[in-house]
């Protein structure tokens, strides 16, 4: 069961003006480091410390099938899920690369993969063997998206104990763009055409297909929408709800969310859903090339900081974006000020 979302502290605002106050006296013209600045400011008033660190982050990559590909709607077999959480295990994936390239903690979660992976560097946390298909019945039940969220609260909690000082989440789902799509059309109420994107890389007859799947099973399954958890349950998927729990727990924590493409920012809205105050700790890292991603962006309330065009998910556009987020802690930690190295300040 998971209770949980009442725990999340409210930002340091003190503490993001005094470092406002602070960025104005280093050796540069007013305002010209940017949204490093705003992000610099953010990021102290997440974690209530002037001088906050962002290293190591953790990074908790969260795998699951879905029971909707039954339905023909990913460019790719739902084996390939299996297949990826092995290559993630021996390092060759991408989200692998760009981890070992920031120093990141990271972790692999198998939280309802369709098969048994047995491999002890693979944290065992499977809530079932795939969701069930919710073109014909709910994908999991409430408890198992419960169980699910819970999972990923304790995750998220570890990894911070083990020293994680930020939290990129990432996915691994074949399918799992059709289960986003049909969750954000339920929260923000959108045509559903504007949300679905080609996923892994779709035909358009297939693209077509999947627009009406969602449509017709929006109908069948009709979730409520002022209930996360319902949804989940209806239309979800188990790797989605692990990403919303490990968010809850890095907000409770004062730990900032590195937030990566669309399927990471639905599991996002669904943690803002539960507890408003957890979207005060996302940073959106990037804009994903999937079309129902700026409506969720738009829905949190705030902005990417890169847009490269990526469509890969796993976390690893936040891991790309993550030295954005560094270099906001170093300017505010290692510039100097004008007092201290004589420099002319403005007139
Ligand atoms: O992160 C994104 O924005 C993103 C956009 C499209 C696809 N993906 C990845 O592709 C898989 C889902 O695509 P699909 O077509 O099988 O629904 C899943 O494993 C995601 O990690 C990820
Ligand atoms: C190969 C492959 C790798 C992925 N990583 C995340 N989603 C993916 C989907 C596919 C198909």
């Amino acid at each position: 069961m998971f209770n949980h979302s009442y725990s999340v502290p409210k930002l340091n605002k003190e503490m993001g003006q005094q470092v406002s106050r602070y960025i104005d006296t280093l050796t540069k013209p007013l305002g010209s480091l940017g949204r490093l600045e705003e992000l610099a400011i953010s990021l102290a008033a997440m974690k209530g410390e002037a001088f906050p660190s962002v290293t190591p982050p953790g990074v908790l990559v969260f795998a699951a099938d879905h029971g909707i590909t039954d339905e023909g709607v990913s460019a790719y077999p739902q084996e390939v899920t299996e297949q990826m959480v092995r290559n993630f295990l021996n390092g060759g994936a991408g989200i692998n690369v760009f981890s070992r390239q920031i120093g990141a903690l990271l972790e692999i979660i198998d939280i309802g993969v369709t098969s048994t992976i047995k491999d002890e560097r693979l944290i065992d946390k499977k809530v079932r063997f795939g969701t069930a298909n919710f073109y014909q019945e709910d994908a999991m039940t409430r408890k198992e998206a419960e169980d699910a969220l819970e999972v990923g609260y304790q995750q998220g909690l570890e990894i911070i104990n083990k020293g994680a000082k930020c939290l990129i989440l990432g996915e691994m789902g074949i399918g799992n763009t059709t289960a986003s799509g049909a969750i954000l059309a339920v929260l923000s109420k959108a045509e559903i055409d504007s949300l679905v994107g080609h996923g892994t890389g779709i035909a358009d007859d297939t693209f077509e297909h999947k627009i009406e799947v969602i449509k017709q099973a929006l109908v069948k399954r009709n979730p409520n929408p002022k209930d996360p958890v319902d949804i989940m349950a209806k239309v979800g998927g188990l790797e989605i709800a692990g990403m919303t729990g490990a968010m809850l727990a890095a907000a409770s924590q004062r730990v900032p969310i590195l937030v990566d493409g669309f399927i990471c920012t639905v599991a996002a809205l669904l943690a803002k859903e539960i507890s408003q105050a957890a979207s005060d700790y996302m940073i959106i890292t990037h804009q994903s090339a999937e079309p129902g991603h700026q409506v969720a962006i738009s829905l949190l309330g705030n902005k990417p900081l890169i847009d490269l065009g990526l469509r890969l998910g796993e976390g690893t556009g936040a891991t790309i974006a993550y030295p954005i987020i560094q270099s906001a802690t170093l300017m505010v930690k290692e510039m100097a000020t004008f007092d201290t190295v004589g420099v002319l300040n403005k007139q």
